[in-house]
């Protein structure tokens, strides 16, 4: 791979000028995320004021050049023009070596930085979210949703996917814009033309279980199971499939999907590793049971995104013309939404490690001081529990107004902080059958476990050590949940409100035929 050194970016078609401008031209002001591939920095360009995101190109690991992760992010982006999706302004750099010995003492390799400059976005969806006390509106959820869903549609057209959709990815500003962004894990791919791709991509939680069963030819499906694992967090309050290893997310995923086989998923035995990974015994589909407070109509989309089967899930286009977005209450005009201070989820998650750090400072203390009597065990008044981790999540409200609530919840969109699930994830049986089509599902047994052994190693890098959580992007989040409720704890009143007027104007979309606001 060539070197790149300032102004000598060798991305195919890049203006002139990308490049050519050093990162001084730019006062970073704070730290604003930490990926995989870089830092990123919320900073301000000195000759216009304006605030922007300068994302640092990690080249530590790189002694062939410049990364190929950020080639294809840049190309792709390039390509990408749309309001749904970050715009990338340009690019930058920061001085290597000084001199001419320290150059060639490093092989004449340019060691100095890059730097991706982006429109600056207020919050990332899972910093957002995870706000104490913050509760998504319907519209908002429906707002939110529809963006996702345009912008996704928007690359799938253009044959992108991004194999990377989570919610710290999914940028939001305080004009109520939501934006794809991370382009680092997305691919060209074409209609016509199936080639051979990789299957370790996507964040775990949000993975497929195509590529979990080893699927190498796939196509934009991948992302709108993603998508459906966002909608479901969106609905519920917490994530929904929260494996802490590849076995585990197939086995959460068939507990709530159902097992596949080749009537409700035909050409399943023939991925790779679906030996290695069937279950033993047939489990039913569970999505209507366990969700059944939801809303009649985003319960039916969740359940479309979340179809086994990639050829039967729905498309994104489809998803946009769902009667979720069209019946009472429509989503929100974005502008309307409420302005909150900036949070990303590099943020929160700093801020809730100091809070850690204080209360176990405050722990210490008292320890070294013990009060008279605090070495008693502490009362339990009758009746009164510890919350549990099943305790019924945040909801969304019906009204688009009362985004902020005052009261000290916990919205555990996102990457959940407590301990792993403990056995009792589903609901107990009951209330079986609600909307359930007994040829999706098979049996009605449900089992754990897997009938194969270990995951397959073939063709694939070195599994996870001793359990422990999948390193980057295709690896999962760093701590695990669960559903964390059982449909007994939802409140039993339809708080998604009734879906009962007719399809009518999008306070977004002015009609349904004009609501993509793009041609292609
Ligand atoms: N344009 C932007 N405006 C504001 N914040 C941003 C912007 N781009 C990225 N961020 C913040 O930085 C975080 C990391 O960015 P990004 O996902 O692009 O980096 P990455 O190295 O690919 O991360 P990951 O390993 O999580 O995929 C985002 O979750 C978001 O909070």
């Amino acid at each position: 791979m060539a070197v790149a050194a300032p102004g000598q970016l060798n991305i195919e078609e890049s203006p002139p000028s990308w490049g050519s401008r050093s990162v001084d031209c730019f006062e970073k002001l704070e730290q604003i995320g930490e990926g995989t591939y870089g830092q990123v920095f919320m900073a301000r360009e000195i000759s216009s004021s304006e605030i922007v995101a300068l994302k640092k190109i990690r080249m530590d690991n790189e002694k062939e050049g410049f990364p190929i992760t950020a080639i294809r992010e840049i190309k792709i982006l390039k390509k990408l023009q749309h309001e749904n999706v970050i715009k990338l302004k340009e690019i930058v750099t920061s001085p290597g070596p000084e001199t001419v010995e320290q150059k060639k003492a490093d092989g004449n390799k340019y060691k100095g930085s890059i730097y991706m400059v982006f429109e600056y976005m207020d919050h990332d969806l899972t910093g957002l979210a995870d706000r104490p006390g913050l509760r998504f509106t319907i519209p908002q959820i429906k707002c939110y949703m529809k963006q996702l869903l345009t912008g996704l549609h928007y690359c799938h057209v253009n044959q992108v996917l991004h194999r990377d959709i989570k919610g710290s990815n999914l940028l939001i500003d305080n004009e109520g814009r939501l934006k794809l962004a991370d382009f680092g894990l997305a691919r060209s791919f074409s209609n016509d033309h199936v080639g051979n791709l990789t299957n370790r991509v996507i964040t775990l939680w949000y993975r497929p279980p195509e590529l979990l069963l080893g699927a190498t030819k796939y196509g934009p499906a991948v992302d709108m199971w993603s998508v459906g694992c966002i909608f479901g967090e969106l609905l519920f309050g917490k994530a929904i499939l929260t494996g802490k290893n590849e076995p585990e997310q197939l086995n959460k995923i068939f507990e709530l999907c159902g097992s596949p086989d080749e009537v409700n998923w035909p050409g399943v035995s023939k991925i790779p590793w679906y030996n290695n990974f069937k279950p033993t015994r047939p489990m039913k589909r569970r999505i209507r049971e366990v969700f059944r407070n939801f809303d009649r109509h985003a319960l039916d989309l969740l359940d479309k995104m979340l179809t086994l089967d990639p050829a039967q899930r729905i498309s994104a286009k489809d998803a946009l013309d769902a009667e979720y977005f069209w019946t009472d209450p429509l989503p929100c005009d974005p502008r309307s939404l409420p302005k909150y201070e900036s949070s990303h989820e590099f943020q929160t998650k700093k801020k809730r490690q100091q809070l850690r750090q204080n209360e176990e400072a405050a722990k210490r203390q008292k320890l070294a001081h013990p009060l008279p009597n605090s070495r008693l065990p502490p009362i339990q008044h009758p009746g009164q529990s510890h919350p549990s981790q099943w305790s019924a999540p945040n909801h969304p409200v019906n009204h688009s107004q009362s985004a902020m609530s005052s009261g000290p919840g916990h919205h555990h969109y996102g990457k959940p902080r407590g301990p792993p699930g403990g056995p009792n994830r589903y609901p107990p049986a009951g209330n079986q059958g609600v909307n359930y089509n007994p040829n999706r599902g098979g049996g009605a047994t449900q089992v754990r476990g897997y009938a194969g052994g270990p995951y397959p190693t073939q063709g694939r890098p070195p599994s996870y050590g001793g359990g422990s959580m999948p390193p980057g992007p295709a690896g999962g989040p760093g701590a695990t949940g669960g559903y964390g409720v059982g449909p007994s704890n939802f409140p039993q009143s339809n708080q998604y409100g009734g879906s009962t007027s007719n399809r009518s104007l999008n306070q977004m979309g002015n009609n349904r035929n004009q609501q993509y606001g793009w041609q292609q």
